[in-house]
């Protein structure tokens, strides 16, 4: 699974603090050069718009000449009116171009004669390509279900999930008049009692919506974030397809098997309802902001309740140079070294002390402001691991950590990735195998990327299953590895968190004397008696095995085996003695009634048992004199 790249932010337009040149000026954020193309013509020295009793009029028509140069019309999708039929077409069209292009990658001829590997990897990567495309030019339900499925290396070939993490947001801003519509329908006002000032041009837009500045009355610095119109409707529409393409899939004799096709369309309905419900990304932001309360290092924007509605959202102005922009932190004289330990370590607090966690950590949604601290833009997109997960995580850490391919595949087990099969042997062997590998080679080139490529690999013929919190936590693991190095190329993400997982195992107690013999007799005897501890949870767990009946015993016994030999043996030979009985009986008959030739055949067939008659005797009293 790969990082999500740099670029993934750069759909968007560069924020005030963009330019690199740690400067707070908005006009001139505004002014840089947005590497969007459909924001090639930003306005020249625009500045938030008084929003005056009379200003509205003004604001409409300046914002209606100055509007950017999109084509509103130039996807389908985007014309306010959807047709459920076109939508079908459209949609169904890829499905179906995708299941040829499928059918004629196994099929020699379209090769021009011979499959090689390299053909069919080069033919994987292509089609991958064209449907990051086409799924662009489908839309934002489609861009969200791309980047959802882009978590997914243990359902999508490597190839389509790099592809996938590449998707970002290349759509169109909508009109300030529309933006202003949605606001004054759902917060019930006019614009102006409700925003001192509103930027008409988006500070950023996406395919769910877009950010404008403002100022409210009482000279809070804002962030208004408006739903593209329409959404729902799209929404509607095109997951009622996209059910019917689920239960397609689901019924087919080959694809159906063992995948979930309708669990995980479920997965991404519910997903995406939640992230376009802006009243559960202010109480996400809220939790995250209480989550983070005492820890100076970490900023979120507080939410405007009153400004605040399903499809509005009104935020703190928080500007910040992003994480990603090395230059610009540099510039401003940030240590990019402990940029990279603070963000691993912002995450590891989500997991592992609240288990809420930032779903969605693309370097866009993570900036630095002046004095260092992180900031955390966008809580649509939130995962919740329950108390019990949380300790198995982090117990599956420690095991990664100490590569301990036991304790690593116990604690996925209990995770529920990774299923109880009879011979688990082979399962920790492939585990054994990946953590030596990885932990061989601590500060090479992208080992969380290494160690779940590795996994997912596993997991194609092994008895792993990734629950959806599981791919994010991991998406998310990578993307900050990813960060990480771009940050500080010595970094290593299991490196900056040990101390503090260690901490949190050790509920506070400093690790600084691991190293010393002290601290690795202290290390020792907490694994002793740790094992003590967890005994009576272990017999407990074996008596409900037994009580399930999950495990089988194993009696051996020479005697037993002995006289179950001896009696088998008997057996068959008493069987070759009444066929040797029979043929001889049917030989004797047929000379007697003058049928030489055909006497022949039951001749043979009694010679023949009566050999295998002697030699099961045989093996009999070879049985009766083995030790
Ligand atoms: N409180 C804020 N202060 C300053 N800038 C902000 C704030 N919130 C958002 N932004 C800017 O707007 C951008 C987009 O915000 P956000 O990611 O919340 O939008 P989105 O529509 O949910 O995008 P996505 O498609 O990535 O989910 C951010 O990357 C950031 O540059």
């Amino acid at each position: 699974m790969s990082a999500v790249s740099d670029s993934s932010a750069s759909a968007k337009l560069p924020s005030p603090l963009d330019n690199g040149e740690g400067d707070f000026s908005y006009v001139e954020g505004m002014n840089g050069s947005p590497n969007d193309s459909h924001f090639e013509d930003p306005l020249d020295g625009t500045a938030p718009i008084p929003l005056g009793l009379a200003g509205t009029a003004s604001l409409a028509s300046a914002a209606g000449e100055k509007s950017p140069p999109f084509r509103q019309d130039s996807y389908r999708w985007n014309q306010g009116r959807y047709s459920r039929q076109r939508r079908f077409v459209d949609i169904w069209g890829f499905v179906l171009r995708l299941l040829w292009a499928r059918w004629l990658y196994g099929k020699a001829w379209s090769y021009g004669g011979t499959i090689t590997a390299e053909a069919q990897t080069a033919r994987r990567r292509e089609l991958a390509v064209w449907i990051r495309e086409t799924l662009l030019d489908l839309g934002p339900t489609f861009i969200k279900v791309g980047q959802l499925f882009s978590t997914r290396a243990d359902i999508f070939p490597i190839e389509f999930v790099e592809e996938l993490s590449k998707l970002q947001d290349r759509v169109p801003a909508f009109s300030y008049e529309q933006a202003r519509d949605i606001i004054e329908a759902d917060l019930g006002k006019p614009i102006h009692t409700l925003y001192r000032t509103f930027d008409p041009i988006p500070l950023a837009a996406a395919s769910l919506g877009q950010v404008h500045r403002a100022q409210t009355h009482s000279g809070d610095e804002v962030v208004v974030k408006v739903q593209r119109p329409g959404l729902r409707s799209l929404f509607t529409i095109d997951l009622s397809i996209l059910k019917g393409i689920a239960r397609y899939f689901q019924s087919h004799p080959s694809w159906g098997k063992g995948r979930d096709w309708l669990g995980i369309y479920e997965e991404c309905c519910r997903i995406l309802w939640e992230e376009i419900d802006y009243l559960n990304e202010g109480r996400n932001a809220d939790t995250f902001r209480r989550n983070f309360r005492g820890e100076d290092w970490v900023n979120v924007p507080r939410v405007f309740w009153r400004l605040t509605s399903s499809r509005v959202v009104t935020l703190e102005y928080m500007p910040g140079i992003k994480i990603s922009h090395y230059d610009a932190l540099e510039a401003a004289g940030l240590d990019r070294k402990r940029l990279a330990r603070l963000g691993a370590q912002a995450y590891l607090h989500q997991l592992l002390n609240n288990g809420f966690f930032h779903a969605d950590p693309h370097p866009g949604n993570v900036a630095v402001s002046l004095d260092g601290s992180l900031i955390f833009y966008d809580f649509g997109m939130m995962g919740q691991v329950q108390p019990m997960t949380r300790q198995r995580l982090m117990s599956t850490f420690m095991g990664v950590a100490r590569r301990d391919a036991g304790q690593v595949m116990d604690s996925l087990v209990e995770l529920g990735a990774l299923a109880q099969i009879d011979d688990m042997s082979p399962v920790r062997r492939s585990i054994q195998y990946i953590l030596d590998n990885f932990m061989d080679r601590p500060f090479e080139e992208q080992s969380i990327n290494a160690i779940s490529d590795d996994l997912y690999a596993v997991a194609y013929d092994q008895p792993f299953r990734f629950p959806a919190t599981f791919t994010f936590v991991m998406r998310a693991f990578s993307t900050l590895e990813g960060v990480g190095k771009g940050l500080d190329p010595e970094f290593n993400f299991m490196e900056a968190a040990r101390p503090f997982a260690a901490q949190l195992m050790s509920n506070g107690n400093p690790t600084d004397g691991a190293n010393s013999l002290l601290g690795e007799l202290s290390r020792q005897a907490a694994q002793v008696s740790t094992s003590a501890l967890g005994l009576p949870r272990r017999i407990e767990d074996t008596l409900d095995k037994l009580e399930r009946g999950d495990i089988r015993v194993r009696v051996r016994s020479i005697e037993t085996d002995r006289a179950l030999r001896r009696i088998s043996g008997v057996t068959m030979a008493n069987n070759y003695a009444i066929l040797v009985g029979a043929f001889t009986l049917s030989a004797t008959v047929l000379v007697l009634s003058e049928f030489v030739w055909l006497a022949l055949v039951p001749g043979v067939l009694a010679a023949g048992t009566g050999i295998a008659f002697l030699r099961a005797v045989l093996q009999v009293n070879r049985a009766d004199r083995l030790p």
